[in-house]
């Protein structure tokens, strides 16, 4: 397939992003230029320096892993010319996502592959040997618990069912737009892994393609992981290497998203006995301080905004609810994003709230974390708390509204595809199986004797 016929300028990151920030425009003050890379009809590429970034700290820890050096996108993206597509382009999506057991069975190797992700367990460069029998013995701890989980929600996630079906609805949603594409999912901890999608994607000979992560904010854990190995695949394949690709990294200030979020409360709210007098309860998915405070992930700012944004939406439609923002999930002995969900409920119900509506607000579908930990965990603690009146916002799943706002993202992105540069990285140092057998046994030894430690077991069995 030919490259694209008509020049075009664009940032070098290529990422889609539809509206200015608003909280986050302080950050962008220490700006300093961002390369903007002009493509000539025969893919060829230039680059001029032009524009804004992020801090210097948020691209160590973001620009760094993600592809086509990718900046977060808390700032808009500047096509200066447009770019029109032949005939015989053969788009691609694929969705991000994180990907769950499908069975019990499934659930230890599932989280086996979540820890050992350096994204998730980020150990110093030097203790990489570490990764493989730390997640080892940290997945062994945690199975009997996250089982519990599983176990009570029918005995696996959902989480592949209902991202099929995104993946159908978005594709429908195209095609009435008059841009037929093929969507693919891309899960990174479970099947359809990756690898598989991608392996799809070369079958069926796609030429342009679009990756839209189904997270509305961008964390180094989730979307950035998944960024990573992309990019990988893409920059080591030679017909990848090849194919226009734009990278859409959050999407949380989309009108489309803010307004099918404001749907779903201003409805839930009506099954409350007095729904203005109800808290909105935003529950994120958090992560360790650690990734915000020091790897510069804007995962907490992205947040803030996002609720911002919602509750200027509700606000606007006469919706003007107290509200708060807590995170839920944490796992093992470091500090995570505060407030902690728990404690907030605990909390609140001593302030005498009476009643709450939950809002799960990190993630599309639902899955685990809404259906047991916030459906049953967490209403039983508001209830023992004193809460009397409690609801939980549905996840969007394929809300109409809110597939064709990914449609419409999907077909914004297209214009700012571009081809993966190979990365300057420097690629691991390959010392031979013998080294990496004496590491792996000596890392299994020291990760076994650091997860004696009473205090460290409990916190991953919890
Ligand atoms: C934006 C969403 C998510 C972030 C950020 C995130 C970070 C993160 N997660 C863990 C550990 C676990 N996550 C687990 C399940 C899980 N996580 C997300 C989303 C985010 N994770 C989802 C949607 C799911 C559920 C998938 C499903 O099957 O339904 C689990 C397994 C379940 C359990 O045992 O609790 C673990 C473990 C870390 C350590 C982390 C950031 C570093
Ligand atoms: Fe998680």
């Amino acid at each position: 397939m030919e490259a694209a016929t008509t020049a075009l300028i664009m940032p070098q990151m290529n990422i889609n992003n539809n509206s200015t920030p608003l909280r986050s425009e302080a950050k962008l003050t220490a700006a300093r230029p961002n390369t903007y890379a002009i493509s000539s009809p025969n893919g060829k590429r230039n680059h001029v320096a032009r524009g804004l970034s992020m801090s210097p700290q948020v691209q160590d820890g973001v620009v760094g892993r993600t592809l086509c050096s990718a900046r977060v996108s808390t700032y808009p993206t500047e096509i200066i010319e447009s770019h029109s597509m032949t005939a015989e382009e053969r788009i691609g999506v694929i969705l991000l996502n994180l990907g769950g057991p499908d069975t019990l069975h499934d659930v230890q190797p599932f989280l086996f592959n979540l820890f050992a992700d350096p994204d998730i367990i980020r150990l110093p460069r030097l203790f990489g040997f570490l990764q493989r029998p730390l997640a080892q013995l940290i997945s062994t701890l945690r199975a009997p618990k996250s089982k519990e989980g599983y176990a009570a929600i029918g005995g696996g996630s959902p989480l592949r069912r209902i991202t099929d079906e995104q993946a159908n609805a978005i594709k429908l949603a195209l095609q009435g737009k008059d841009v037929p594409a093929n969507v693919y999912v891309a899960m990174r901890y479970w099947h359809p892994f990756t690898e598989e999608a991608v392996h799809q994607i070369k079958r069926d000979r796609i030429t342009r393609l679009v990756v839209l992560p189904l997270y509305p904010q961008y964390s180094i854990s989730t979307t950035g992981s998944s960024i990573r190995v992309l990019r990988d695949m893409f920059r080591n394949d030679e017909y990848l290497s090849g194919v226009p690709v734009a990278i859409i990294q959050s999407w949380y200030q989309r009108e489309g998203y803010i307004k099918s979020m404001a749907d779903l409360i201003e409805k839930e709210l009506q099954t409350f006995p007095k729904p203005d007098e109800a808290m909105i309860f935003f529950s994120a998915h958090g992560v360790p301080v650690s990734y915000v405070e020091n790897a510069g992930d804007p995962y907490r700012d992205q947040m803030e905004d996002c609720i911002f944004l919602i509750m200027q939406e509700l606000k606007a439609r006469g919706v003007p609810n107290d509200h708060t923002l807590a995170y839920q999930s944490r796992v093992g002995p470091v500090q995570w994003l505060k407030p902690y969900t728990d404690e907030v409920l605990v909390e609140l119900g001593k302030q005498g709230i009476k009643s709450l509506l939950a809002v799960p607000v990190s993630f599309v579908s639902e899955h685990i974390e809404t259906l047991e930990e916030i459906d049953m965990e967490y209403k039983e603690l508001a209830l023992e708390s004193g809460i009397i009146h409690w609801g939980r916002v549905p996840a969007l799943n394929c809300t109409s509204s809110f597939i064709n706002d990914m449609a419409d993202a999907v077909i914004e992105a297209l214009p700012s595809a571009m081809e993966i540069s190979p990365s300057a990285a420097a690629e691991e140092a390959d010392d031979g199986l013998l080294s990496y057998v004496v590491k792996l046994l000596f890392g299994s030894i020291l990760a076994f004797f650091l997860l004696l430690s009473p205090k460290v077991k409990s916190a991953f069995k919890n």
